[in-house]
C-alpha cells in the first residue's frame, strides 16, 4: 500500500467524530492493505512496532523537528519547525504546512524524483516507512543521533503535506486519530468475519494487533484459536480494583486472600531449553531484564519448565526484609552500574501467577488451579510434601471465608512490611489488560477512628492469660470547653459503643497490651472485663453501618487495630457527632 493512501483514509478517519464509523473506515483500511496489513494495522494506532515489543525509535521532538525543517528547504531551521509548531500546537499540522521534495541530502532516497503532485514522491510505501523507522531504531553508538535525523530527512523528503502529517504524528507517538484496540479489533472482526471475542483472545495472548489482522483474514477463527502465549513475549497484566473484605465475600462467599507484596510488578518468561532465554517485563511490558540479574538466576535455578510467571519484585534488607517500594525503584529500569547498585539494594522476587507451563496456557483456568501449578513449577522436581511457605518465591494463597482469618492475614502483611492483602476470585481466569472485579486490592482505610477501650475479655487455650476482643467507645454528651481546659475524665456514662476489635493482633501485641490495660479493669465477670476509660486505640474500618447492637446506634464494620494512641487521653477521642458525619459520608 502506497503511504499516500494511508495518509489519505487516516486523514478521513481523523475527521470523522462517530465511533462506528471509524471502526468502518478501519475495517475498510484493513481490507485493502494486501500484503502490508501488519504494519497497516499498527499504523492506524499510531504504533510502530507490536505492543509486545518495547522497541522504540528513540528519536526526540529535536530531531524531528531538525528532519523537517531540512525537507522543507535550505530557509527553513529546526527552530522555525518549533515556533511553527508553538503557533500551531500540533506537530502534523506544522509537517503538513511545509512543501518536500527535492532537497538533496545524505540521507534523501535515490527512488523518489521529488516531483509529486503536493511535493511528494508519491511513491513511498508503507512498508518503506516502516522498514526505514525499523532502521532508525536499531541505529546506536556514536553518530546514531544523526543517522536518525538522515533517515527521517529521507522520508519526509518523499512525502506530500498529508503524508508527512501522519508520519510526524507515527514518530512522535502522536497519532491520536480515534482508533484505539477496541476500534481495531472491532474492525479486524467485521473486515474477516470472525467473532469479536475470538479476535479478543488472540490480541490477549500475542500482543500483536497486525499479526492477529493477518491471521483472521488469511487463517480465519481456526488461525485465531490457533494462537498462542509465547514464552519470551510479554502479555498484558491483569489489575486490580480497590474493594472491601464486605464485597469480596458478598460476591465470591469464599476469597483468595494474598498479601499484596510492597515493590513492582514482573513477568518473568523463562525457557530452560534455550541459553539466555530469560526475560523480564515490567507491568508495562518494558523489557527490565538486564536491570534485575536476581530474577534471572532465579529463574535459571528453580525453573526446570518453559513458564511465564507473574509476580512483584521486592526489595530487601540484609535479612530478607523488604524496604520500601522507593528502594526497588532505584533498581528497576536502571541500565547502567546494575552491580554496584545490587551491593546497595537487592531485590527478591515473589510469584502470585502462572500463565504458562509446560507448553500450556493457564489464561483460562481458574485461579486456584493456576497458583497450584505455580506451585509444583517453582517447587520443581525434587519437591517433596511441604508448606507452602518454605517454596522459594511462591505467593502463599489462602482460601477462607472467615472474615477473621482475613484480618489476621491483613496484620501480618503490615507486620511483615507490605502493603495489606489482596482479594481474588479464586474461579476467576486471567484476564490480561483488564482492571476487572476479580482482583481486588483492599482499599486502604480512609479515615481511622480514635476510640476509648471500655471493655474486653479474656482469651481462652494459649491466650487465657492475655485480653482480647476489646470493647471500643466513642464520646458522647459532654464536650463542653470547660471540661476540656478543666481536663477532668471522661465519664463512661458519657461513652458509647462502636463495636469491637479482636483480629489482626499478633500475640506479642496482646501481651503488651494486656500489661497496658489490666491496671484499669474495672470490673469482671467470666471472661467479660469493664475497663475504665483510659486507653485510646486507633482502628481502621471498612464502613460505619446503623446497628442496634451498640449503644451508640452504629456499628464499624471490620474494625482493625492499628496502634494504640498513648498521646490521647479519653477526652480527646473521637467523639459520636464524628462518628455520624462519617457515616453520612
Ligand atoms: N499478591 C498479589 N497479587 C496481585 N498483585 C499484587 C500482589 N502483590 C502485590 N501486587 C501488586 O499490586 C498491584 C495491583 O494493583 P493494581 O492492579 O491497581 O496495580 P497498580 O495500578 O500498579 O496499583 P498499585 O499502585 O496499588 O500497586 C499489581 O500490579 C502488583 O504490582
Amino acid at each position: 500500500m502506497e503511504f499516500a493512501t494511508f495518509a489519505d483514509r487516516a486523514g478521513t478517519i481523523d475527521a470523522e467524530p462517530a465511533d462506528l464509523e471509524i471502526v468502518a473506515h478501519v475495517r475498510e483500511l484493513l481490507a485493502e492493505a494486501g500484503d502490508e496489513i501488519e504494519i497497516v494495522a499498527r499504523f492506524a494506532q499510531g504504533r510502530v512496532f507490536p505492543a509486545w515489543d518495547s522497541t522504540t525509535l528513540d528519536v526526540g521532538p529535536s530531531a524531528c523537528y531538525e528532519a523537517i525543517a531540512r525537507a522543507a528547504g535550505t530557509n527553513v531551521g529546526a527552530a522555525d519547525v518549533e515556533d511553527r509548531l508553538a503557533d500551531v500546537g500540533e506537530i502534523g499540522d506544522v509537517a503538513a504546512s511545509y512543501e518536500f521534495g527535492g532537497q538533496q541530502g545524505l540521507g534523501a532516497f535515490t527512488g523518489g524524483d521529488g516531483a509529486g503532485d503536493d511535493g511528494g514522491s508519491g511513491d513511498l510505501t508503507v512498508r518503506e516507512v516502516a522498514d526505514t523507522l525499523a532502521e532508525l531504531a536499531a541505529a546506536e553508538g556514536p553518530g546514531s543521533q544523526d543517522r536518525k535525523v538522515d533517515l527521517l530527512f529521507g522520508l519526509f523528503n518523499r512525502c506530500s503535506s498529508e503524508e508527512a502529517r501522519y508520519l510526524a504524528r507515527i514518530v512522535l507517538s502522536e497519532m491520536r486519530i480515534g482508533v484505539g484496540e477496541g476500534t481495531v479489533r472491532d474492525a479486524i472482526a467485521e473486515a474477516f468475519d470472525v467473532p469479536t471475542d475470538r479476535v479478543e483472545r488472540a490480541l490477549q495472548v500475542s500482543n500483536d494487533y497486525g499479526r492477529v489482522a493477518r491471521i483472521a483474514r488469511d487463517e480465519g477463527v481456526a488461525g485465531l484459536d490457533a494462537m498462542d502465549l509465547e514464552v519470551g513475549r510479554p502479555v498484558q497484566a491483569m489489575l486490580a480494583q480497590a474493594g472491601t473484605v464486605t464485597e469480596a465475600l458478598e460476591e465470591w462467599e469464599t476469597a483468595a486472600v494474598e498479601w499484596k507484596y510492597d515493590g513492582a510488578r514482573i513477568q518473568l518468561h523463562h525457557d530452560p531449553r534455550t541459553e539466555g532465554e530469560t526475560r523480564v517485563f515490567s507491568r508495562n511490558m518494558e523489557a527490565v531484564t538486564e536491570a534485575l540479574p536476581e530474577v534471572v538466576e532465579f529463574a535459571a535455578a528453580q525453573l526446570e519448565v518453559p513458564a511465564i510467571l507473574d509476580g512483584e519484585v521486592v526489595a530487601i534488607d540484609e535479612d530478607g526484609s523488604p524496604l520500601p517500594f522507593q528502594e526497588v525503584l532505584k533498581r528497576f529500569r536502571r541500565k547502567h552500574d546494575v552491580a554496584k547498585a545490587r551491593e546497595d539494594v537487592s531485590v527478591r522476587p515473589v510469584f502470585f501467577d502462572c500463565l504458562h507451563a509446560d507448553g500450556t496456557d493457564l489464561l483460562e483456568a481458574p485461579l486456584t488451579a493456576r497458583h497450584d501449578r505455580l506451585r509444583s513449577v517453582l517447587a520443581g522436581s525434587d519437591a517433596g510434601p511441604g508448606d507452602d511457605e518454605d517454596i522459594d518465591g511462591l505467593s502463599l494463597l489462602r482460601r477462607t471465608d472467615d472474615p477473621d482469618e482475613i484480618e489476621s492475614i491483613d496484620a501480618d502483611a503490615l507486620e511483615a512490611g507490605h502493603e495489606g492483602i489482596m482479594l481474588k476470585n479464586p474461579d476467576s481466569a486471567y484476564s490480561p489488560g483488564r482492571r476487572g472485579k476479580h482482583w481486588r486490592k483492599r482499599k486502604p482505610d480512609v479515615e481511622t477512628l480514635d476510640c476509648v477501650v471500655t471493655g474486653a475479655e479474656w482469651g481462652e487455650g494459649r491466650r487465657a492469660t492475655f485480653l482480647g476482643t476489646f470493647e471500643l467507645s466513642v464520646r458522647d454528651g459532654d464536650d463542653s470547653e470547660e471540661r476540656r481546659s478543666s481536663g477532668s475524665a471522661v465519664e463512661p456514662q458519657n461513652l458509647e459503643t462502636v463495636g469491637k476489635v479482636a483480629t489482626g493482633i499478633t500475640d506479642e501485641k496482646l501481651a503488651e497490651l494486656t500489661a497496658l490495660l489490666e491496671p484499669h479493669i474495672a470490673a469482671e465477670e467470666g471472661q467479660d472485663v469493664e475497663l475504665e476509660p483510659a486507653v485510646v486505640f486507633e482502628v481502621g474500618y471498612e464502613e460505619i453501618q446503623s446497628s442496634p447492637t451498640y449503644s451508640s446506634g452504629y456499628a464499624l464494620r471490620f474494625p482493625r487495630f492499628t496502634g494504640v494512641r498513648s498521646d490521647k487521653d479519653p477526652g480527646d477521642a473521637d467523639s459520636l457527632e464524628r462518628l455520624e458525619r462519617l457515616q453520612q459520608r
